[in-house]
């Protein structure tokens, strides 16, 4: 695991041109799952960021890894990706529903990981999927399913012990330890038990994922302001994590995971600590954020959430991919 001051270092020195691409690529449609087509691709809303330097990862060849459920193979990728800030999402959200585009953002190619405390048991077993930019899927599966293995081998806090991962294209298996913190400031992160600092304010919560890679402070005032207002937390910003209600301390760390744009939102249990009216609210805010462009993936033990919603839905039981369905249901006996 890389160093946090030296990652906080190098985060610093970076420029926004040292980001993965995480971006839609072009207007063809991604490979449809189940195999049932998706409708043409739409444009997301356009963004406030001209387009930046074109982006220093580098970008691996096609593999493949088979797509899910209709089992084709992934487009082939030629070129350089745009940087990931040309797509960045306005963070308006009213009008366009967001189709997934282009390029996987997530490949899992045969994945294994097995801890070395359970040598016999592999918490994840021969993974294969996709997840495209623009899509909303949700990870379910019961405790022990491997749900938060898949999440953290997604952020590389874990290390498959066979197969492929590749984020934006690039083998998160080969990537040095350096570039760690690049991939994650493109990947926000969402947890059950929401991570505040205790005694910092709302604004300092959000504002201290801006300082920690570099952001100027006309950057950070303007952007915090703007991204409370989305969670709709725009009148606490003074106010402390112990004078909230989980709920909002919820959009808090929502507002914090997606404050620097990442093209990626990732979910670990959101709504497990809420009750269900607060669950839909932060279910609706994550359909909301979806809508700018950014790909959202939630593991959710949520049965009535996944039923309602009826987004992708991928199923892990005893660490094997059971159900990988479009529009899908939650499918478990609870
Ligand atoms: N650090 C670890 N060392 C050994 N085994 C682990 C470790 N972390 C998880 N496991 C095992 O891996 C399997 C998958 O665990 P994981 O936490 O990914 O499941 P989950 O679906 O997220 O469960 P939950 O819904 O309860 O959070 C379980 O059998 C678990 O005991």
């Amino acid at each position: 695991m890389t160093n946090t001051n030296d990652a906080q270092r190098r985060v610093h020195d970076a420029t926004d041109a040292d980001t993965a691409s995480f971006a839609p690529q072009g207007r063809h449609a991604a490979p449809a799952h189940d195999a049932a087509s998706r409708p043409p691709a739409q444009a997301i809303p356009s963004a406030d960021h001209a387009p930046q330097a074109t982006g220093a990862m580098p970008v691996v060849a096609a593999h493949a890894a088979p797509a899910h459920g209709a089992q084709q193979k992934r487009p082939a990728q030629t070129g350089v990706l745009p940087d990931l800030s040309a797509s960045l999402p306005t963070l308006s959200v009213d009008d366009v529903q967001q189709q997934p585009v282009g390029a996987p953002v997530i490949t899992f190619d045969h994945v294994t990981k097995v801890y070395p405390a359970q040598p016999n048991r592999p918490s994840l077993h021969d993974i294969s999927l996709q997840i495209y930019a623009g899509e909303f899927v949700f990870l379910v599966g019961h405790s022990g399913s491997g749900k938060s293995t898949f999440i953290k081998l997604i952020t590389r806090e874990l290390k498959p012990t066979d197969g492929h991962i590749y984020i934006a294209g690039e083998d998160l298996s080969t990537m040095r330890n350096w570039r760690v913190p690049y991939l994650r400031r493109n990947i926000g992160c969402v947890f059950q038990d929401f991570k505040l600092l205790p005694n910092k304010t709302v604004f300092e919560n959000v504002a201290f994922a801006l300082e920690v890679i570099g952001k100027s402070r006309h950057v950070i005032k303007t952007q915090v302001p703007e991204v409370l207002r989305l969670v709709g937390l725009q009148d606490k910003l003074n106010k402390r994590p112990d004078q909230l209600s989980g709920g909002e301390q919820q959009r808090v760390s929502i507002a914090r995971a997606i404050v620097n744009r990442p093209p990626l939102l990732v979910c670990d249990e959101p709504t497990g600590n809420l009750d269900p009216q607060t669950s839909r609210g932060i279910m609706d805010l994550l359909e909301r954020i979806n809508r700018t462009g950014t790909t959202v993936l939630v593991a959710t033990h949520d049965r009535e959430m996944v039923d309602n919603m009826r987004r992708r839905v991928i199923a892990l039981d005893s660490g094997q991919l059971t159900r990988d369905q479009d529009r899908g249901v939650y499918g478990f006996d609870v």
